[in-house]
Formats: structure tokens, C-alpha cells, sequence
């Protein structure tokens, strides 16, 4: 019988009860995940009618103008988690500091990173955003977490997941036994089981990068992306299509769904900074999906979920999705 058509909720603590040493905790703060991305979901659906668009008078740490819901749904996301016991603390994009579980609160044993909205350049034009989250257990008996609690590599993630708010809201999220995603039902408020077991294709013949910046790229990604825009015309045995959505969300959600290869690779306009998308809150939450779904994700040189922390906000290359393609990229970044 498909599990097809369960609620979020029952999905969770089914597979928390076939956990035999599973304590509830870590399903009690999905339940809260899950409420506060119902909520983000809401206010990004009626961003326009309640004058939430556009950008706030303020930059976040790493020096990007924040949108007014880059803000609202940070606060969503922290207002929803700080009180429910089951975390000792928390990191957003957001915010630059370690957030801190108020004393008045209890805390509990997970740790969690996230990208409050996603794609947030897409929001006053109305195209795909999502949240981006991460579980981490705090080191035992650590009552006030820091930094170097949480610089853990991406292998020691205990959950991570992503909400993409388009035509339809949907929930993707692994605890290391596969992927599955689940529809938001409006009219009863329920995220439903309809993808269960998601697999990426390995071979695909669609890429996503974005074209302007190809004079910054580095020989592997050129001689790539080259071998792919001439595609039967140059070595390869087929021709490709390309996609950008400038969402990290909807691109994996589309590669999850029907393969491809995602790149932000680094080039000589981010060198400085190490890249552009953020390991603890993008990278490696996604990697831990790609690879729970058959996918492969690499630095180019690395094993996304074998790099070590050292900050929270720190940028690495991506290059993620169907394996052969992206074995195809990391091949040429040997031979360079
Ligand atoms: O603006 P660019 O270069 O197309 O970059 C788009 C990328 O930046 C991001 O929007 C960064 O994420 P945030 O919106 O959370 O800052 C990714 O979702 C997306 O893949
Ligand atoms: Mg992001
Ligand atoms: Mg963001």
C-alpha cells in the first residue's frame, strides 16, 4: 500500500517509531518547521496585498539589501522555533550571530541552520522562493551553544529539508533514508505525502548556470558549459537545454523531479569571498537531499558534506545534481 496521501505529521512519527532509539524530539521540531513555513508560505502568497514586497532599509551580514520578508519570515522562522524545547540554538542568513534560545525558554539537543527566504530576488516578480533548513545535534551537555558548536560537517546533519513556495507549496525533506516531498493543501492546512522516494535520473541533458558570468568561470566549468551549448555539434553525443531561476529552491526541486546539473561555481568575481551560495544554509542541506536521491554534489575539487566549517555564513562553489554529469565536471576539474 503507497504511503502516498499521508500528512506530514503521521510520515514523521511513523518513521520515528521504526527509530526504536528516537525520543520525539526531533519530530516535535519538524512539527514546528513545518507550522512555520504554513506561515511563511501565507504571507508570501499575500505579500502584495498586505504591502510586504520590496526591499527593508536594512543589509544583512553579508552586505545584501534584505527584502521585507527576508526579515518577516526570519522572524517567522525564530518566533515559530524558540519556544517549543527542542532546540539550543539557531543560525540564520539573516542574522549574524549565533540566536541565542531566550532563558525564560528550555532548551533542547538539536541545532539548526536556515535560509529564512530563498530567491529572494524573485519575490516582487513573483516567481519560486522557499526556505532552506538544516539539523545539527548539539554536543552533549554544551548548555550555551557558540560557533564552534555548530561548524560540524554536512555528514553530521541529522535532517535537512526545503520548502518552495510556487504554483504550489511543497515540502522536501530527508533524516538520511531517502527523500520525499509533500503538498501543502490549502483548504485543510495539511502537507500531504505525493512524491514519495524521490530518485534523480542519472544522466540528464539540462543544465543551470548563470550565462553572466561566464567570462568570471574557471577552464573546467567553460570547457563544460561550452561542450554543452554546442552539444552534438561539438563532442557531445547529445544536445542540451538550459534553465536559471535564480532560486536555489526551484532549481533543485526541478532536479530532483527530472534530473539536471545546478552549477554556481567560483569564478574570479567571487574568488575573495569563496563562492556565492553559503555551506551551513544552502550547501549543505541541499547536498544531503542530492545524495539521499542518488545525486552527486561537489565543490569541484570536494565532497560538498566533507568540507570542515570554520564560519557560519561561509560561501563554497556548488556544482550539484545527476551523477554522471556532475562526475563529467569534477573530472574536469582533475584534469585542469
Ligand atoms: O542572482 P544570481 O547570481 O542569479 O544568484 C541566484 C542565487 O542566489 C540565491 O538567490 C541566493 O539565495 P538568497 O536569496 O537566500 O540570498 C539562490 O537562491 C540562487 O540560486
Ligand atoms: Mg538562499
Ligand atoms: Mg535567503
Amino acid at each position: 500500500m503507497s504511503d502516498t496521501g499521508k500528512s506530514v505529521i503521521q510520515f514523521i512519527v511513523e518513521e520515528q517509531r521504526a527509530n526504536p532509539s528516537a525520543t520525539g524530539d526531533l519530530s516535535g521540531l519538524l512539527g514546528d518547521i513545518v507550522s512555520a513555513c504554513k506561515k511563511i508560505s501565507h504571507l508570501v502568497g499575500r505579500s502584495g496585498i498586505i504591502g510586504l514586497g520590496g526591499y527593508a532599509e536594512s543589509k544583512n551580514v553579508q552586505g545584501e539589501d534584505q527584502k521585507k520578508l527576508d526579515i518577516i519570515s526570519n522572524d517567522v522562522m525564530v518566533d515559530h522555533l524558540k519556544w517549543t524545547g527542542h532546540l539550543a540554538a539557531m543560525a540564520s542568513e539573516e542574522i549574524e550571530d549565533i540566536i541565542q534560545i531566550p532563558a525564560k525558554f528550555p532548551k533542547g539537543k538539536y541545532l539548526i541552520c536556515f535560509d529564512p527566504l530563498d530567491g529572494s530576488s524573485n519575490i516582487d516578480i513573483n516567481l519560486s522562493v522557499g526556505t532552506i533548513f538544516s539539523i545539527l545535534r548539539c554536543p552533549q551537555g554544551v548548555k550555551n551553544p557558540t560557533l564552534k558548536h555548530f561548524m560540524q560537517k554536512g555528514t553530521e546533519q541529522v535532517c535537512a529539508g526545503f520548502c518552495v513556495y510556487g504554483p504550489s507549496t511543497m515540502l522536501i525533506m530527508t533524516t538520511g533514508h531517502g527523500v520525499n516531498g509533500f503538498t501543502l493543501d490549502r483548504d485543510v492546512g495539511e502537507f500531504i505525502l505525493t512524491h514519495p522516494n524521490m530518485n534523480i535520473p542519472k544522466d540528464t541533458a539540462e543544465f543551470a548556470i548563470n550565462m553572466s558570468n561566464q567570462r568570471f568561470w574557471e577552464e573546467p566549468v567553460q570547457r563544460y558549459v561550452n561542450e554543452c551549448v554546442k552539444g552534438t555539434e561539438g563532442n557531445r553525443e547529445k544536445n542540451f537545454n538550459m534553465r536559471w531561476n535564480a532560486s536555489m529552491v526551484a532549481e533543485v526541486y526541478r532536479i530532483l523531479t527530472r534530473g539536471g546539473i545546478f552549477m554556481y561555481p567560483i569564478d574570479s568575481k567571487i574568488a575573495k569571498q569563496g563562492g556565492k551560495l553559503r555551506l551551513m544554509y544552502e550547501a549543505n542541506p541541499m547536498s544531503f537531499i542530492i545524495e539521499q536521491a542518488g545525486g552527486v554534489s561537489s565543490t569541484g575539487h570536494e565532497r560538498i558534506l566533507d568540507v570542515q566549517p570554520d564560519d557560519i555564513h561561509q560561501r563554497v562553489p556548488v556544482i550539484l545534481g545527476s551523477k554522471n554529469e556532475v562526475e563529467r565536471l569534477v573530472k574536469y576539474h582533475q584534469q585542469s
